[in-house]
């Protein structure tokens, strides 16, 4: 097998944790050798392509590979909710919960859509910072205490609380979370699901996550070796979780924290999110702004015209391994676990229906099925 990401190590490579990805694609369309990826090191990847040409689908193969590797943990941050049936491998589908001092007291103001340089962004900031220093446990309840008894104008203290009490209704802060370490604890995958929650809500649990994988790992509380499988990743790296996620990209690899980014727009993504990568997995992409990112990846083997070089069916995609230099078109295989992507289509529905009396039959068509 071809692993992407692994410097050849003829030896050891076959008894090294790997993910099976799929196979080559031969010019012909037939499939040739298998092509995995390396679960054995730490690595930063992205996952590329336009709507409806197998991102989530490669994600979730990822996902299940390295739940069925040694020594990893694979953690995915699922925006659709698409990621349920990783439960047929094992996983879970944990509702996202994190405690309210996993966001640092600087990035409160900026969370909650505040100015940080005074007025109610300020009185929260003052806050989070006295609230959490020393203590563990804060509930946004405590804060919002702490607000009110704040050195501040009423009208400062007021929208604060406001704002406190509207971070409250997303229901993702809960002063007894799990500590973070425990979504990696052991090698069944954990989608967090965050399909219906707010976006603000969703990059707080993005950061925490991020941020608290890293530590756990550098603190040394976190035996096995992460991986933080992100979907829909553009979204998150344009507010409070942009800093963990650059975080991971630029030094996750030290403490043996992977991070991969799947998106539909790579020109939304930070330069670093591709310059940082050694593995990249890209669908079809058409849009100017999505193939020059790709190309930043400034590989001299990429030379050429990019966009031609990418395969047009699905989940069928170009790879790029940082390892040996080379790029490869590959068919990503089938999943093992049911994939919840994808648009429904109505001849895959089982209704039940009886078929529409044929047009002017006389009968009265009632009320029918799909209108009650
Ligand atoms: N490797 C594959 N093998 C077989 N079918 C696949 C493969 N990849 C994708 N598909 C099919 O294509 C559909 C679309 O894939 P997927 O949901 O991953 O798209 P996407 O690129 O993530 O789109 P979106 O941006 O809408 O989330 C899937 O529901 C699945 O039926």
């Amino acid at each position: 097998m071809h692993v992407l990401g692994r410097e050849t190590d003829a030896e050891r490579s076959p008894s090294l944790p790997t993910v099976r990805l799929g196979s080559f694609l031969a010019r012909d369309g037939s499939a040739g050798a298998a092509v995995g990826v390396d679960a054995d090191r730490p690595h930063a990847g992205v996952v590329f392509g336009k709507r409806g040409t197998g991102k989530s689908y490669t994600l979730g193969v990822l996902a299940e590979g390295l739940a069925a590797a040694p020594g990893v943990s694979p953690v995915v941050i699922d925006p659709m909710g698409v990621f349920g049936g990783l439960r047929a491998a094992g996983g879970r589908v944990a509702a996202p919960a994190i405690r309210p001092g996993a966001i640092p007291a600087s990035a409160w103001p900026d969370l909650l859509g505040l100015d940080p340089t005074g007025g109610p962004g300020g009185v929260v900031w003052r806050a989070v910072a006295d609230a959490t220093e020393g203590a563990e446990g804060i509930a946004i309840a405590d804060l919002r205490d702490r607000v009110a008894e704040a050195d501040a104008p009423t009208d400062a203290r007021r929208a604060a609380a406001n704002h406190l009490r509207l971070a409250a209704s997303w229901d993702v802060f809960d002063a007894d979370a799990p500590p973070i370490a425990s979504l990696a604890a052991d090698r069944s995958p954990t989608a967090l699901d965050l399909a219906g929650v707010p976006e603000a809500a969703a990059a707080a649990v993005v950061r925490a996550v991020a941020r608290g994988l890293y530590d756990a790992r550098i603190d040394g509380d976190l035996d096995r070796l992460p991986w933080l499988l992100v979907d829909e990743a553009h979204a998150f790296f344009d507010g409070v979780a942009d800093p963990a996620l650059r975080t991971l990209l630029t030094r996750g690899r030290a403490p043996g924290v992977s991070l991969l980014c799947a998106t539909q727009r790579p020109g939304a993504l930070p330069s670093v999110a591709v310059s940082q990568s050694d593995l990249l997995i890209c669908h079809r992409l058409t849009a100017e702004r999505d193939v020059a990112r790709l190309a930043e990846a400034e590989a001299t083997y990429l030379a050429g015209d990019l966009a031609e070089r990418l395969p047009t069916g699905t989940g069928e995609a170009l790879v790029v391994d940082d390892a040996t230099e080379t790029a490869h078109t590959v068919r990503v295989r089938e999943r093992r676990t049911p994939h919840g992507g994808g648009s429904p289509r109505a001849s895959d529905l089982d209704s039940g229906e009886t078929p529409d009396p044929p047009h002017g039959d006389g009968s009265d068509a009632g009320e029918s099925e799909g209108t009650r």
